[in-house]
């Protein structure tokens, strides 16, 4: 799909979307646990839609009720292949489950997910009992039981090596150690499963390089839970209130377990004027200058962080950033390739980009396929006349991002 964007003024108020992280989280943990957990804050993301999928071809039941989803727990049955969708995180998630559980299993990968690194994690199932193949392109079999013991993985590929065998370790009988070779990267998505573990009963034990993992635990629900508001999707709009009129987002958490939250303290190091409140953040426009930003833990707010680099007076260089290469796109290329489109200057850094903020121009961005390139070009219309292609790529975190923009173009309040 190809969207005109004309340059026009954004502003209004936003409510936010259910956390697609926390709530990949907390569906998984339901689907392992004694009994019954109903999760509030639905989300039809494509992601969120991947992993319960994928929860049922492993025995789950999830049902969908309005904005609450009910999970019942994985039974001996299970139902067919298991289709990932483009979700690295429900792949990443369930392959070392689905080995946990010894439950042979058929995953099904599209868009960019075969090409994204998976080899970490494929050496150290491997080793620990599990059998993998790629029995067809965009296939992925698990055969075995995966083994308790040592396990070791680079930390600077992905975080969700880590989540995933943190979900799996607790489901076997004996005791394991999880450590990580370099210091983790994303390190705020470790923190947040081992969040969602602890609501579930589930314990890990920190080491000076991992964690201690005990076997022989069991998932317990809590009953109830419930997803927070989106501090990665939040980005886009909060950026949007930096570079155009004010904006504000409803249903964030001030003390939410999700790193990109930092996007607060990001933007206040652009310039950008911002107002925090129990649940609801306010960005307003304001002169803003060039600043250094890491972004190793962070690596989803890279792409609205490049776009408020490049309407900046000065330059800003982001670092950490190798890892955005193997995202839905070669992330730094695309977000290079986009900004330069609609008039920026770019440079290339062997671990990020240096940008050399200026006017934009406007352009034709290619989303490539990633939803978070298309998010920056559609806020990079608040400052240029925008042309978009590849517009629907947006539904894998967020179905509904264009009727929402379309709410602050007009100024109008958005209810979701
Ligand atoms: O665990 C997660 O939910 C995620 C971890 C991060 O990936 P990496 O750890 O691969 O950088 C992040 O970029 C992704 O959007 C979601
Ligand atoms: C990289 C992302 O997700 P995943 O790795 O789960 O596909 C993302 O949402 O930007």
């Amino acid at each position: 799909m190809e969207l005109f964007l004309p340059h026009g003024p954004l502003g209004g108020r936003v409510a936010s979307i259910a956390s697609k992280s926390q709530l990949q989280r907390l569906l998984l943990c339901a689907a392992l646990a004694d009994r019954e957990t109903v999760v509030h804050g639905a989300s039809d993301a494509a992601d969120v839609q991947a992993m319960c999928r994928c929860l049922r071809a492993l025995g789950a039941r999830v049902t969908a009720d309005g904005k609450t989803l009910r999970v019942q727990p994985v039974t001996e049955q299970a139902h067919g292949a298991a289709d990932c969708g483009e979700s690295g995180a429900t792949l990443r998630f369930l392959l070392p489950v689905a080995a946990a559980l010894g439950r042979e299993t058929t995953f099904r990968l599209h868009g960019r997910l075969p090409q994204r690194p998976l080899g970490p994690l494929w050496e150290a199932l491997e080793a620990h009992g599990v059998r993998l193949s790629r029995p067809a392109p965009g296939e992925l079999l698990c055969a075995g039981r995966l083994e308790s013991g040592h396990f070791l993985l680079p930390g600077d590929v992905s975080s969700q090596f880590f989540s995933g065998l943190l979900f799996a370790l607790p489901l076997l009988s004996g005791p394991s150690e999880l450590r990580a070779a370099t210091p983790p990267e994303s390190a705020g998505y470790i923190a947040m499963t081992l969040a969602a573990l602890r609501r579930f009963g589930i314990a890990a034990e920190p080491l000076p390089d991992g964690w201690a993992v005990p076997g022989g635990q069991r998932y317990r629900s809590p009953g109830a839970v419930r997803a927070e508001g989106d501090w990665s999707n939040a980005a886009f709009w909060l950026a949007a209130g930096a570079l155009s009129r004010p904006v504000t987002v409803t249903g964030l958490q001030a003390e939410s377990g999700q790193g990109d939250r930092v996007i607060l303290e990001d933007l206040r190091r652009f310039g950008a004027e911002v107002e925090q409140n129990a649940d609801a953040v306010t960005v307003r426009p304001a002169p803003l200058h060039g600043c250094s930003l890491d972004v190793r833990s962070t690596p989803d707010l890279a792409p609205p962080l490049a776009l408020l680099a490049a309407c900046a007076a000065g330059t800003t260089r982001i670092t950490g950033a190798a890892r955005l290469r193997y995202k839905e796109s070669d992330r730094l290329a695309s977000i290079a390739a986009a900004l330069r489109a609609l008039g920026a200057d770019v440079r290339d850094l062997p671990d990020g980009l240096e940008i050399a903020g200026g006017r934009l121009t406007g352009g034709t961005v290619d989303a490539c396929g990633d939803h978070r390139i298309a998010m920056l070009a559609a806020i990079a219309s608040a400052r240029c006349d925008v042309r978009l292609r590849g517009a629907e790529c947006v539904e894998k975190s967020d179905p509904h991002f264009w009727q929402t923009l379309a709410g602050l173009r007009s100024g109008t309040e958005e209810s979701r």
